[in-house]
């Protein structure tokens, strides 16, 4: 099997990269960034160290790189030959790679199976948006014929790597790559590892409002509280209760809208938790706090499922103390705290609230978030 996997980055190698490479594949890294590219194209391995109360290190070999903004040709050959493309390059990225495989498909010979491509991305049916994006370059037969869409829900807690680390990645111990298997029918890709489920739909609902919408939670209002570390975000009790109040709320909705058995989606908050709260992971408040303007949006993380349980009108409090935190989130590094910024202080509150979460006046969460991004413009002026 080969597969071109866009994106070479914590997820990328830390885990896609990991997995695919446990199923025998020939990897072939894509990315933009020049340097990694380099140092990929000249390694024979790299290490994966699994921390965790039970800690080991997987070696991943038989990979190369390929720059994606300057080898254009060379990846449209990579793709055109390839089995299998994954992508983990953030949600806001997918239009700029889908040119690239638009190529790589109309360079496929007749003979070829079709491409699976397979979106890595923290947001709901990623692969569909990239395939709506593919499908602007491809004619619809063409596409029908040559591609294998098929969306997926990675979870694996993979922090910024420290400086100096080369391509060695330290993640979790734990993971999950759910897949839809319908896409498929009886050709699945051999990965081992996959979680393969009829309907994802619940699958990435529970991992995005539950693992994410607390991730976030942990990382606004420990920012807010000054903390750096995650793990030591978590520890405070002030902290803690927010998160467990925001799970509760999520946890309301889940229940409610995919009949997950209430004992089920506790069990899966309390590890969580515990996975939130690993020591040996050195994750930060502003990794898991980046891009709040994306975070904030409507079918994201607070807004989705507040959005949702308003409207079924179970309770939505914590969920929105916590954008009001989000909303105050400024560290230097991030170009969308700075885009927040300028928003919350150009904007009217009731503009900031449509542009940003996409809610309108007449939705019955817009009046409490509205409030929130008040009282916010009323601190900074
Ligand atoms: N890190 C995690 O814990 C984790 C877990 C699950 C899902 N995810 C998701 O995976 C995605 C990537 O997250 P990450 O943490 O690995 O981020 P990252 O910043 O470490 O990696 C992203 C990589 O994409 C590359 N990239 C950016 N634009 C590109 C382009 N146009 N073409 C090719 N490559 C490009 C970057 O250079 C970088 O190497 C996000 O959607 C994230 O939500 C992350
Ligand atoms: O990648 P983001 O920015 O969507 O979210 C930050 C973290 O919550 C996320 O990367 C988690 O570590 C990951 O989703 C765990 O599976």
């Amino acid at each position: 099997m080969k597969a071109v996997h866009f994106g070479a980055g914590n997820i990328g190698r830390g885990f896609v990269g990991a997995l695919l490479h446990g199923a025998g594949a020939e990897i072939v890294f894509a990315d933009v960034n020049a340097e990694l590219i380099e140092a990929l194209k000249n390694a024979d391995s790299y290490t994966v160290h699994e921390v965790g109360v039970e800690s080991r290190d997987v070696t991943v070999s038989g990979f190369t790189g390929v720059n994606s903004a300057t080898e254009a040709e060379r990846l449209t050959r990579e793709i055109a030959s390839a089995d299998l493309v994954t992508c983990a390059v953030g949600p806001t990225v997918l239009k700029f790679i889908a040119p690239a495989i638009a190529e790589g498909l109309k360079a496929r010979g007749a003979d070829q199976g079709p491409l699976a491509v397979m979106a890595c991305e923290n947001a709901i049916n990623a692969t569909d948006t990239l395939a709506e994006y593919i499908a602007e370059h491809v004619p619809a037969e063409e596409l029908a014929s040559r591609a294998v869409f098929a969306n997926t829900a990675v979870d694996r807690i993979v922090p910024d790597q420290a400086a100096g680390q080369g391509l060695d990645v330290t993640v979790e111990t734990y993971f999950e790559w759910a897949v839809e298997s319908a896409p498929f029918g009886d050709n699945r890709p051999e990965i081992p590892g996959v979680t393969w489920v009829e309907d994802l739909g619940p699958y990435i609902e529970r991992k995005l409002f539950t693992v994410n919408t607390g991730h976030a939670t942990s990382a606004y209002h420990g920012y807010a509280a000054g903390f750096e570390k995650l793990s030591d975000a978590l520890a405070d009790p002030d902290v803690r209760a927010r998160v467990e109040s925001v799970l509760a709320e999520t946890k309301g909705l889940l229940v409610a809208k995919h009949g997950f058995a209430p004992e089920e989606q506790q069990a899966y908050i309390e590890k969580i938790l515990v996975r939130f709260a690993n020591p040996h992971l050195p994750d930060t408040v502003v990794r898991v706090g980046r891009a709040p303007l994306r975070k904030l949006s409507r079918k994201e993380r607070f807004i989705g499922p507040a959005a949702e349980a308003a409207e079924r009108g179970l309770g939505t409090r914590a969920l929105v103390e916590t954008v009001a935190a989000a909303l105050r989130f400024d560290p230097p590094s991030d170009p969308e705290a700075a885009a927040m910024a300028a928003d919350l202080s150009s904007l009217s509150s009731t503009e900031f609230v449509e542009k940003v979460t996409g809610l309108t006046p007449e939705h019955p969460l817009f009046e409490a978030v509205e409030a929130e991004v008040r009282d916010a413009q009323q601190r900074v002026s």
